[in-house]
């Protein structure tokens, strides 16, 4: 292979963004590497096929953390695509870009040209949004949006009208002028297709000759030569290759795999890597660590009226919206599990929102081994209303086992290990019953089927969130971006502190976690980090 300017690990939401933005002027080499296969399946493609893929060894990494004292104990499961497109081709697909104080945050932090100013003209020029341009929205882009107006399950309705009443009113885009409020989820979905990154991005640039992905390929080192990246090495069809590059290495790995990547190469707390007689060659204790994620859990109501369950359990509706999907592309299959949404504040004290909300037209109480039960929903009308929190204070971290590039590295989550994370989901919940409560709902609800009737002091209350929560899957900040190399691991330019040509751009370099879904901040800061490489490289 001909030696590239750029090497880009990982073709996910920002690796995609990337290859696209570094070829565009075709000026320079790129070769990505991606240890996953082709995203040309239909379960990816197939929005509700969301389901199968949750657990599928053939696209997912299907990690697994550490028993976890905040969540009663359990292993909590980690899904990360493992394919072209990587966890966008394997998400939800719901559109969020997180609030403007949240990129301020990052500016304020120490980042400068990370501000709301900074990156909102990226948002709009990266996105070709159905509901139309104004002062915050782009069309377009080559990321169509779709608006999720059309086939709405009628419960929409019911949920926004109980939202209303309970003080939470409509907001017409949540990634317009105001985040706070109900409305229905703008996703990352494409004439009834899933729009992944690598749909709206890589593939499109896969035609350039100054773009070869190489698929399969799993790269297990950063080849680090006096202080400078000079290329990687890989594992592909069973063999060991290097591949060097001219100008710079970039990881798109993900926030667990990025941060495993520079601890394998020698970048990382420094007592750990020699214990597990790896060569320190860049001590930064940051490497792994302030591993920040959100937690969510669902409660679940049997209904008197039919949701999703009543069309997707039986055989004969399976085989219905089967139908419908092939010659309409739209009905539930063409859908993201989460039909709606919202974002409020637990106190009025707060000055933004720091819970989101999920209205799912559907529920899954009755687990099925190996597959995430989406397309076979319980026998019985029931609806999930979920909650994430925006900005949890409990940090994780991520550490290699050992220097197997191929062994997954410890991921110890700390999930509710703050008393302020505990204290906001227990307001949290409350305020569900509290939405369950109003008439739009208490109208069609039978009964609540979990927690349940039984569960009512704050101490079961929080015991139950406990032994219910998990990842929304949304880990984030393990390479966190900053000045100080004391405290994080690349700087604004996301440029690994203390490795020239090494940069890490993914969802591993946000200085802290947004409120809301990764995807599309993790592909604009693949979109603004290609302008910080191209800047460097004129
Ligand atoms: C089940 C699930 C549901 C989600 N739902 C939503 C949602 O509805 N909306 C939303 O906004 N976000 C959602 N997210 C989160 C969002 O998709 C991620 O935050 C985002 O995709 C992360 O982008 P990334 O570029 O950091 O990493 P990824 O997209 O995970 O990409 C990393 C890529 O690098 C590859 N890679 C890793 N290590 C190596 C290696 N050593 N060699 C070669 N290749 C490697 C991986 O295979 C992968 O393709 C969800 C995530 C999951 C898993």
């Amino acid at each position: 292979m001909e030696t590239p300017d750029y090497i880009i690990v990982g073709s996910g939401s920002a690796g995609s963004v990337l290859a696209e933005r570094l070829t565009a002027s075709g000026r320079h080499r790129v070769v990505v590497l991606e240890a996953g296969g082709s995203d040309r399946r239909f379960y990816v493609h197939l929005p509700l096929g969301y389901g199968k893929l949750f657990y599928d060894p053939a696209v997912n990494w299907g990690y697994r953390t550490e028993p976890d004292p905040g969540l009663a104990g359990q292993r909590d499961y980690w899904p990360r695509g493992k394919i072209l497109g990587g966890s966008s081709s394997i998400n939800a697909m719901v559109y969020i870009r997180g609030q403007a104080a949240d990129y301020d945050d990052w500016a304020a932090a120490g980042n400068p040209g990370w501000g709301w100013g900074d990156v909102l003209p990226a948002f709009r020029a990266m996105e070709d949004t159905e509901a139309g341009a104004d002062e915050w929205r782009g069309t377009g882009g080559p990321l169509f949006v779709s608006a999720n107006r059309r086939g709405l399950h009628p419960l929409v309705r019911n949920y926004l009208d109980a939202c209303a009443a309970a003080g939470l009113p409509e907001t017409p885009d949540f990634n317009g002028a105001r985040q706070e409020g109900a409305g229905v989820y703008q996703l990352t979905v494409k004439d009834g297709r899933r729009n992944s990154a690598a749909r709206a991005f890589l593939r499109p640039a896969m035609k350039r000759p100054n773009l070869a992905v190489v698929t399969g390929a799993h790269v297990t080192r950063v080849l680090i030569e006096q202080g400078r990246a000079v290329g990687v090495e890989y594992r592909h069809g069973g063999q060991t290759r290097t591949l060097r590059a001219r100008g710079e290495v970039i990881l798109s790995g993900g926030a667990i795999n990025s941060p495993q990547l520079l601890q394998l190469s020698g970048v990382g707390p420094g007592a750990l890597l020699q214990g597990l007689g790896i060569p320190v060659l860049q001590h930064n204790p940051n490497v792994g660590g302030n591993l920040s994620d959100h937690q969510g859990l669902n409660y679940t109501w049997r209904m008197n009226v039919p949701t999703y369950n009543t069309i997707l359990r039986p055989w004969w509706g399976k085989a219905l919206v089967g139908l419908q999907y092939v010659l309409t592309r739209g009905g539930p299959l063409a859908k993201s599990i989460n039909h709606a949404g919202g974002f409020f504040r637990t106190s009025p004290d707060l000055a933004r929102p720091n819970m989101q909300l999920y209205m799912q037209a559907f529920s899954t109480l009755v687990p099925r081994e190996g597959e995430r039960p989406l397309l076979t929903p319980d026998p019985f009308p029931g609806l999930s209303l979920g909650l994430s929190n925006c900005r949890p204070t409990s940090r994780g971290h991520i550490h290699i086992a050992s220097s197997d590039p191929f062994a997954h590295p410890v991921i110890t989550a700390n999930a509710y290990s703050t008393n302020h994370d505990v204290e906001e989901m227990l307001a949290a919940v409350k305020y569900l019953r509290h939405l369950a409560a109003q008439p739009a709902l208490a109208s069609v609800i039978a009964e609540e089927l979990r927690p349940g009737p039984d569960c009512v002091t704050d101490d079961q209350m929080v015991d139950d969130l406990r032994r219910r929560s998990g990842t929304v899957y949304h880990p984030s900040c393990t390479c966190r971006m900053g000045p100080d190399p004391a405290t994080s691991v690349v700087d604004a330019g996301l440029r690994v502190h203390g490795v020239a040509g090494l940069r890490v751009i993914d969802a591993s370099s946000f200085p802290n976690l947004i409120a809301g879904n990764t995807n599309a901040p993790a592909m604009m800061l693949g979109w603004k980090g290609a302008e910080r490489v191209l800047a460097d490289a004129s």
